[in-house]
């Protein structure tokens, strides 16, 4: 089946300025979002996942510009293309933000008014984003209680968020985003202040409600175990750029890169104490001066010697999986995977 691409990102470039110093944030970064897909973006802190995904927004802090390459959004009115690096007034962000493309923060207390009944706020963003009268928002709103699972919804209609637990609150967030009627949903972390079992029927939520709203979810996360179940597609994040991008299954199953092995062999296995998990040795490299060569490359205990030089292009394993590794190359030899990688392999962790 063709799938239809929702929104397509090329050689995107974003920098920051601070201080007098230019800090390269997200370098050279290309990627395909398609309707009703769950994307997950990996990676650790300060990979660049949420300057990538709030320069879809226009959410940028002031010192940061896109500084080449172009986002191109293909769900607009009439189903019209915009090109999202075109957009510079408050104005016309304003017609994508929340209404096309809205997005879900870890802190739900941050996006919600503590001063206004939840009612109230979601019905706001039903008269704004859908255009019917304040009998049918109403309707409308209590609609959307009930798809996010709250139960009572004229009870909990009249609370205010202090009323509701955290899982709760985050579930009133995603029918706030969801009553904006926006065709991509982007979750940065959306569960990280959440109890491990919340998280998961936090996650569950977000999947039923793709389908139903024929969504496409972009998922920003540190945890590779967050996504096993969750993503149709993993976009590993590394230094500002994605180094292996496919489906879950190619991702854990098959995955190519050194860095895509390390996040895997941080993933806590059972029995495992917190002293015996792994954790990648190193720090990323600064973003302030440019990157010579594999960025992973001083992390990377089997880099060769090109992987110091020259910066390697994609290469593709799938049509749907392919990674920035010299590894590769069909020069490159052949080396030892992790334990834990031949492990998910042979099928013995997910
Ligand atoms: N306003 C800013 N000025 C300067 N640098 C910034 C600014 N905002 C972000 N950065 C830098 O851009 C890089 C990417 O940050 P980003 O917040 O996207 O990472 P992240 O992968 O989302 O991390 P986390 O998981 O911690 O949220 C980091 O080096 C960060 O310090």
């Amino acid at each position: 089946m063709e799938r239809e691409m929702i929104l397509e990102v090329v050689d995107l470039d974003i920098c920051f300025q601070l201080r007098g110093k230019v800090l390269h944030a997200i370098r050279d970064v290309s990627m395909e979002l398609y309707q009703g897909e769950i994307l997950a973006i990996v990676g650790e802190s300060g990979s660049g996942k949420s300057v990538f995904t709030k320069s879809f927004m226009g959410l940028l802090d002031k010192n940061g510009y896109v500084a080449g390459g172009s986002i191109v959004y293909f769900g607009g009115e009439e189903e019209r293309e915009v090109n999202l690096t075109a957009i510079s007034r408050e104005r016309d962000w304003r017609r994508i933000r929340g209404h096309e493309i809205a997005m879900i923060m870890q802190d739900p207390m941050t996006s919600l008014n503590p001063l206004k009944t939840i009612g109230s706020q979601i019905m706001e963003a039903v008269l704004l984003h859908q255009k019917v009268g304040r009998m049918e928002a109403i309707k409308r709103t209590l609609k959307h209680l009930e798809d996010v699972g709250i139960q009572e919804p004229e009870k909990r209609f009249e609370q205010y968020p202090h009323e509701f637990s955290g899982g709760m609150r985050q579930r009133v967030v995603i029918a706030i985003a969801i009553a904006c009627n926006p065709k991509i949903l982007v979750c940065d972390e959306p569960t990280t202040a959440l109890d491990v079992t919340i998280q998961a029927q936090i996650l569950d939520l977000l999947k039923e409600l793709r389908h139903k709203y024929n969504l496409s979810v972009i998922l920003i996360t540190h945890d590779l175990g967050v996504v096993a179940n969750m993503a149709d597609r993993v976009a590993v994040m590394y230094a500002g750029d994605i180094v292996e991008i496919g489906t879950s299954e190619e991702i854990f199953y098959d995955p190519k890169h050194p860095y895509t092995w390390a996040l895997l062999s941080s993933l806590p296995q059972a029995g495992q104490k917190g002293s015996d998990l792994f954790s990648i040795p190193g720090t990323p490299p600064s973003l302030y001066v440019d990157i010579k060569g594999d960025a992973f490359a001083n992390r990377n205990p089997q880099a060769l010697k090109i992987d110091f030089v020259k910066r390697p292009p994609y290469f593709q394993v799938s049509p749907t999986h392919k990674a920035k590794t010299w590894l590769l190359d069909k020069r490159a030899p052949k080396v030892t995977l992790p334990p834990i990688v031949e492990k998910i392999r042979k099928g013995g962790l997910f």
